[in-house]
């Protein structure tokens, strides 16, 4: 599998670099509009071919030379300096169509997987631009706020983040809300689990330290990787090993929570096709009404610059 990544910054080396580590793809293709950065990074990672499960070809190109990839993960763009994502959008839109365009009419007919923020809004962009179907334009959505609430539930009931069932629903920005109703620890409710296991924590607060991690790791950083790097590989590895994995991505709703042609997140199965399921929750009504106040916050901010 061919692997191309448009953006080559923090979070482009951290997928492409995490993508080599876990022998995901045999090639992979950096591409950035900064003289030299693409292919230093193709190089960097390259140099550690020893310690990968296989070798995996490392190269630059335009974006033209995105044709030929099974898959694309859109990383351009920047949070250093920016307090929310949606102003990403302005700043960058213009930009990501332009691109989109041409690897689109070079031929390229893969999967776009877009971590560009709001990624949500810039997937939606994407869907429209490519001309593509829906199940082949993923925006990575709120998987790495899930990721990050696992962690955090984990720590604090003391068992392994993998068996924490963690749902961060709608924006993946400052409107994101955890669905509380529907999170399990193992094979049992929250509320089932905690009733056998008692932990005293304020739920507001574990849902704002998830909200505002990323920016407590670009305070002290100026940009996130490892979280994003390794969230955006779970994707490519459904769909390159067609696991059928569900993850919290954002596709495009067509009805679910009677919400209607905008990308949010849902969880969905993720396979060799793209988003082969939306599936959509049984919600309580305070959690329907705060994922339609992401999609307000979204629709909003998509016709303010259309
Ligand atoms: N979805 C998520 O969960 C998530 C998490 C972290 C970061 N992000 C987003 O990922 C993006 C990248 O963040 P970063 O920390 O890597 O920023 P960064 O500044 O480190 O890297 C961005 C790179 O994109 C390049 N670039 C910008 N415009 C380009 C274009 N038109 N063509 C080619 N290259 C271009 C820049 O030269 C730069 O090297 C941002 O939009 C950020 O908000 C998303």
């Amino acid at each position: 599998m061919k692997l191309g990544i448009i953006g080559s910054g923090a979070v482009g080396f951290a997928v492409g670099y995490t993508a080599a580590r876990l022998g995901l793809v045999s090639d992979i293709k950096f591409n950035d509009k900064k003289e030299g950065l693409a292919k230093a990074q193709a190089m960097d990672i390259e140099d550690a071919s020893s310690f990968y499960p296989h070798y995996v070809k490392m190269s630059s190109g335009s974006y033209r030379d995105m044709a030929d990839r099974d898959i694309i993960v859109l990383a351009t763009g920047t949070l250093d300096g920016i307090k929310d994502r949606l102003e990403e959008y302005v700043m960058y839109k213009d930009q990501v169509e332009a691109y989109v365009k041409e690897v689109v009419d070079a031929g390229f007919d893969g999967i776009f997987i877009v971590v560009s923020n709001p990624c949500d809004l810039m997937a939606d962009l994407v869907y429209r631009v490519s001309g593509f179907e829906k199940e082949r334009v993923i925006g990575s959505g709120t998987a790495l706020d899930t990721t990050r609430l696992n962690t955090t539930l984990a720590k604090l009931l003391d068992i392994d983040p993998k068996d924490v069932r963690g749902v961060t629903l709608g924006e993946h920005g400052e409107s994101q809300f955890v669905a509380w109703s529907r999170v399990a620890i193992g094979n049992m409710s929250l509320d089932e689990y905690l009733k056998a296991n008692p932990c005293e924590f304020s739920r507001d607060e574990v849902e704002n330290l998830v909200r505002e991690r990323a920016w407590r790791v670009i305070d002290g950083k100026g940009h996130t990787q490892c979280g994003i790097g390794s969230t955006v590989c779970s994707i490519i590895d459904a769909i390159v090993n067609d696991k059928k994995s569900t993850i919290l991505v954002a596709s495009l709703l067509e009805g679910q929570y009677g919400i209607d042609d905008i990308y949010l997140s849902t969880p969905c199965v993720i396979g060799r096709k793209g988003v082969e399921k939306v599936l959509e929750l049984e919600l309580n009504d305070e959690e329907i009404k705060r994922i339609k106040h992401s999609e307000e916050v979204l629709k909003a901010n998509r016709a303010k610059y259309e």
